[in-house]
């Protein structure tokens, strides 16, 4: 399918950036490798057999520390993978200026096959294995969750760490993504999707991007194809719904579905849980092969699912005009230039699905500081708040209700901080790429303006900081 492996892949768009800089090439050398690789297998108890399970955690940098990234259950995960996706992590927390460095873990199972218990049996030895070696900790390296896991695993990861740390009083901040009752944050589990969805937003704000494109400005009426209906995908299928875009095309496993009027993503998702397939959803066409999403008519194509999906076979027939990469490296190399050739824009993952790591930062930061978002206690604000209220009525001349009420009474909720703190990460990234390739005819695409800035700052945290000894 393509003539790079992940890793591969993420070394040649880094190459094809880096000259782009004016780093010393030992610098580059240094940002491009992954620092610490951990590779494990142990023993878990199945029924009454010994199952050998293998697992990876990657650090790919260690220039700002805590290292942060997802951990991966699926049959595909394998060292290549995980390299790669560490690696992207490092880019993407230096592009929305967040202060980690990038890591990842995965452990090669397809979870589907398990019961809940084997997988929590599963998830708390990795965990035990992380600790013995000094891969986790709220100030080494923070996992989160990836395609195959979520709020649960990372409950149990964060459990088994407390346990196996008795009196760490930051031991919450050791994972993110947990729910939010157990030190979590209102606004994470859909956080990926709406980073990608305001991503997309911004650019399709942009003018004289979209007259290039041909297309009319915002995201009123553009037509969305998505890949994937899991975390990501379906939080980005639904933000793109609720702005008024028409979401034409879905696909799963088992197939695609495609309707030019619009899909109810809501409904969709209650067909597929009461019918167990997407396919056959009233009023929608059914495509055999779930790859067939990729080549609908749309104006935007967003995979959502994994890497890879888009090569050197279909790329020629894509219709959309533009890529959101909601999933990690789901273009090859290959994809990339018949894209660049073709005049399609693709907006790259390395910055487009940072809205789980930023998300991720501010839980970190709540852990850390043992405080609680948002609302402040009524007994300590209502006094000073309803005299604020006061003011600001007798100055208008104007009776304040609703939702401004509330706010000035009582603060902003977690959820709404979270997502302003998010939106504005995405506008700020998604301009900073796109100055730097305006300012730099001779970068080819986004992707490689993206990489540009992700190596610049990196590369002032080496310059800055020195090399040890
Ligand atoms: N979860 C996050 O916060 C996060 C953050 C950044 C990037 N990502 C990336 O987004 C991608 C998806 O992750 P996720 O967390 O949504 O995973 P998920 O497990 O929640 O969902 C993935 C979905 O894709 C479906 N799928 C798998 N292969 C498919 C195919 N060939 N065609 C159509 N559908 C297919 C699966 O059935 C599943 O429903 C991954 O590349 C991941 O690395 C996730």
């Amino acid at each position: 399918m393509s003539d790079y492996s992940f890793f591969g892949a993420v070394e040649k768009s880094f190459d094809k950036a880096a000259q782009f800089t004016t780093w010393d090439p030992g610098i580059l050398e240094q940002i491009k490798q992954c620092n610490a690789v951990y590779r494990m297998h142990f023993p878990v108890k199945i029924g009454d057999k010994i199952e050998v399970i293998k697992a990876y955690r990657v650090q790919h940098s260690h220039h700002k520390l805590p290292c942060k990234g997802g951990i991966r259950f699926a049959l595909s995960v394998n060292l290549d993978e995980v390299m790669a996706l560490a690696a992207l992590m490092t880019y993407k927390c230096a592009i929305v200026n967040v202060p980690f460095a990038g890591a990842k873990g995965g452990i090669t199972i397809d979870p589907k096959k398990y019961t809940p218990y084997e997988l929590e049996k599963i998830t708390r030895r990795y965990t035990s294995e992380l600790i013995k070696k000094n891969f986790i900790g709220p100030g080494i390296d923070v996992p989160a969750p990836d395609y195959g896991t979520g709020e649960r695993e990372m409950a149990w990861i964060v459990d088994t760490y407390a346990s196996m740390r008795p009196g760490e009083i930051d031991a919450l901040g050791c994972v993110t993504g947990k729910p939010v009752t157990q030190g979590g944050v209102r606004g994470r589990r859909e956080a990926t999707g709406l980073g990608v969805f305001y991503g997309l937003r911004e650019v399709l704000s942009m003018k004289d991007v979209m007259d290039k494109l041909g297309l009319p400005v915002g995201v009123e009426g553009k037509r969305v194809v998505v890949q994937g209906l899991g975390n990501v995908g379906y939080h980005t299928a639904k933000f793109f719904q609720e702005h008024g875009a028409k979401v034409v095309g879905l696909s799963e496993y088992e197939g695609a579905i495609y309707n030019m009027d619009g899909l109810d993503i809501e409904k969709v998702v209650e067909h597929r849980k009461t019918k167990g397939s997407i396919l056959n959803f009233p009023g929608s066409t059914n495509f055999a092969k779930n790859t067939d999403a990729l080549e609908m008519e749309c104006d935007i194509l967003i995979p959502a699912a994994l890497e890879n999906v888009v090569n050197g076979q279909n790329a020629p027939n894509v219709k959309a005009k533009i890529i959101g990469e909601a999933a990690n490296g789901p273009l090859t190399p290959e994809a990339d230039e018949i894209f660049a050739k073709r005049g399609i824009l693709v907006v790259p993952d390395m910055y487009l699905n940072a809205g789980g790591v930023t998300v991720s930062y501010f839980e970190w930061l709540k852990n850390l500081s043992h405080v609680r978002y948002g609302r402040m206690e009524k007994r300590f604000t209502e006094n000073l708040n309803t005299h604020i209220l006061g003011q600001i009525e007798s100055l208008t001349g104007k009776k304040v209700n609703g939702k401004d009420k509330e706010l000035i009474l009582h603060g902003p909720e977690e959820v709404d901080l979270v997502r302003s703190g998010l939106e504005e990460t995405m506008i700020t990234a998604t301009r900073e790429i796109m100055d730097v390739w305006k300012k730099n005819p001779q970068i080819p695409d986004m992707r490689t303006a993206a990489y540009v800035v992700a190596i610049n700052k990196v590369g002032t945290s080496y310059a800055e900081l020195g090399i040890f000894p």
